[in-house]
């Protein structure tokens, strides 16, 4: 009969110091690409090197894969770490945050996708965030989606081509209990041929609301995110599949006397993460 040697806390320790050199060095690893990133995705040249659909990829593949012991929350707030500093070391940027409606939820938002290397700074209001995103090289904006009508129209300031966009809805993955749940929307100027289409998102102005547009919208695969008083108008936030047309969403809204309809940004399709035992 063969005998087993007991497993002591020193080899346990020592299997944990051997697997933590593997990740430090996979880690170091993974940024010794950083400069040929930088070359390949010509990222001198645009100023940012956010590409929103990828990272939204990963996390869903990471959250699909996931198994075992280990929380998912701490396997996605170490990636989105990883990813946010990739990101800013090929290109640095801040994270603007307007803290009107509090600072705690956006300081954790920020940090837990962002991480602390990457800077956070606050604002007093939507106005002066989207000002600061305009000014930047390729800084990053991110806007509570839960406040209601209190936070204004604050999407009306995204309109024109020039102007910063939505590029991602964050979480990306969506979950009940998500220690950084926060549902935020992130702006940053316009990505171009980087962006993910799909969702897209409309500001839109109209005379008066009723539950009739909301079924319209749904047809159409579309529903509004926020909505505010705009003087005698309400201000819509509009999000619609990339798969529909934007004609049919203007036609929906027709009924409502519509005054004006932009399209101000898009994002990866919500992944709702539901945990199997
Ligand atoms: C590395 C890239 O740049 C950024 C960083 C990523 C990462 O660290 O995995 C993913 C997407 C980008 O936002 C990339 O474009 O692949």
């Amino acid at each position: 009969m063969t005998e087993t040697a007991p497993t002591t806390l020193a080899d346990l320790r020592s299997e944990i110091d051997r697997i933590d050199s593997t990740m430090h060095a996979l880690l170091m690893e993974r940024s010794s690409i950083i400069e040929t990133l930088i070359a390949v995705k010509k990222t001198q040249v645009s100023g940012s090197a956010f590409r929103p659909g990828r990272e939204a990829d990963i996390m869903k593949r990471l959250a699909l894969s996931h198994r075992g012991l280990l929380p998912l929350d701490t396997i996605e707030s170490i990636w989105r770490t990883i990813i946010a500093t990739f990101t800013y070391v090929q290109a640095n940027y801040s994270v603007h945050a307007d803290v009107s409606g509090g600072d705690a939820a956006m300081r954790d938002s920020a940090r837990f996708h962002f991480g602390f290397t990457v800077p956070f700074v606050t604002h007093e209001d939507a106005q002066a965030v989207i000002s600061a995103v305009a000014e930047s090289a390729g800084d990053l904006g991110i806007f509570r989606m839960d406040l209601g009508a209190s936070a204004g129209v604050w999407w009306r300031d995204l309109i024109g081509s020039d102007r910063p966009k939505i590029i991602a809805r964050l979480p990306f993955i969506e979950r009940r209990d998500h220690p950084a749940g926060t549902p935020v929307y992130c702006i940053a100027k316009p990505l171009a041929d980087a962006a993910v289409r799909e969702i897209v998102l409309y500001a839109a102005r109209v005379e008066r609301w009723s539950d009739a547009l909301r079924a319209g919208l749904a047809q159409h695969l579309a529903e509004v995110s926020a909505s505010a008083a705009d003087g005698s108008h309400l201000s819509l936030l509009v999000a619609a599949s990339g798969e529909s047309d934007q004609a049919a969403i203007r036609a929906a809204l027709a009924p409502a006397g519509l005054s004006d309809f932009a399209e101000i940004g898009s994002h990866a399709a919500r992944f709702a993460f539901k945990p199997t035992r």
